[in-house]
């Protein structure tokens, strides 16, 4: 059965030729932004890393009209500890535009939400202005994620290693990445539970200096609560914020107490 990940990274090996050519996009504000580790390491509130999402494949457009740049005043205003802006444009209809758009606007650190499955995708990245970038185990053999992260790092950029399962965390960990998500949507049947942020975190090893994301289908404090207590640092929030008519009052609703895990 092909998936809409399959679907994504097909598309986006014809996009990354189209980007060898392209011009590159370059974020007007230079500036070193927080770790966004230590924003989130043995920190008693939940953090959120908020997202700026126009659509997505399971929702269709979620907001077309959205000013990034100030949504993400908003959330900086709101104390997010993170920005993420999705840059994938045929499926999320997001662009580098939007990051540089963001980047050159708040002071944050900045996560570039996208399908990384070449090293051009992480240079426009942090030529945008990104911090962080995404690396989606599922999407990527066990020696491409090894040569992206060394890749991203030696650019001085932060790396969020994404995982669904027991088997992709075991890849992760082999890595020496500090932040690692728990994407609770499965890209097969767009299912959302917050139950597998749980199921693995009982297997993290949160003595080992390393933090736990919880990714997709946070909505309102009820979910922040619940994986708060399962270990999460922070909490990877899309379109509950985009459709908020009050994405301040969201945000903020969700950084509750949460008990620091040994780390
Ligand atoms: O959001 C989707 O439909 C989606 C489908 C296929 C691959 C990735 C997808 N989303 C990317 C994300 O990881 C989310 O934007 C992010 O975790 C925030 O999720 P949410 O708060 O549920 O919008």
């Amino acid at each position: 059965m092909t998936t809409i990940l399959d679907k994504i990274l097909k598309e986006k090996e014809t996009l990354i030729n189209q980007m060898i050519h392209e011009t590159i996009p370059v974020c007007k504000k230079r500036l070193k932004r927080p770790s966004l580790f230590d924003r989130l390491f043995q920190n008693n509130k939940l953090q959120v890393i908020a997202e700026i999402k126009r659509a997505s494949p399971s929702k269709g457009l979620i907001q077309g009209i959205v000013d990034p740049a100030k949504q993400a005043l908003v959330y900086q205003e709101a104390g997010a500890a993170a920005i993420s802006v999705l840059t994938d444009s045929p499926f999320f209809q997001g662009s580098f535009k939007d990051l540089q758009a963001v980047a050159e606007t708040v002071d944050l650190p900045i996560l570039c939400k996208d399908f990384i499955i070449h090293k051009v995708q992480i240079d426009f990245a942090k030529s945008a202005g990104a911090s962080v970038v995404l690396l989606i185990v599922a999407a990527l053999s066990k020696e491409k994620i090894k040569e992206l992260y060394t890749y991203a790092i030696a650019k001085g950029l932060e790396v969020l290693v994404e995982v669904h399962n027991i088997q992709e965390l075991e890849v992760a960990l082999q890595l020496d990445t500090k932040l690692i998500g728990v994407n609770n949507r499965d890209l097969r049947t767009f299912q959302v539970d917050l139950s597998h942020t749980g199921e693995l975190a009982s297997n993290f090893p949160f003595n080992e200096g390393r933090v736990l994301i919880s990714e997709s289908g946070i909505c309102n404090n009820v979910d922040a609560i619940q994986v708060a207590k399962y270990g999460a640092s922070a909490v990877l929030v899309g379109e509950a914020l985009m459709r908020s008519d009050d994405p301040y009052k969201t945000l903020r609703t969700l950084q509750v107490e949460r008990e620091v895990m040994v780390q």
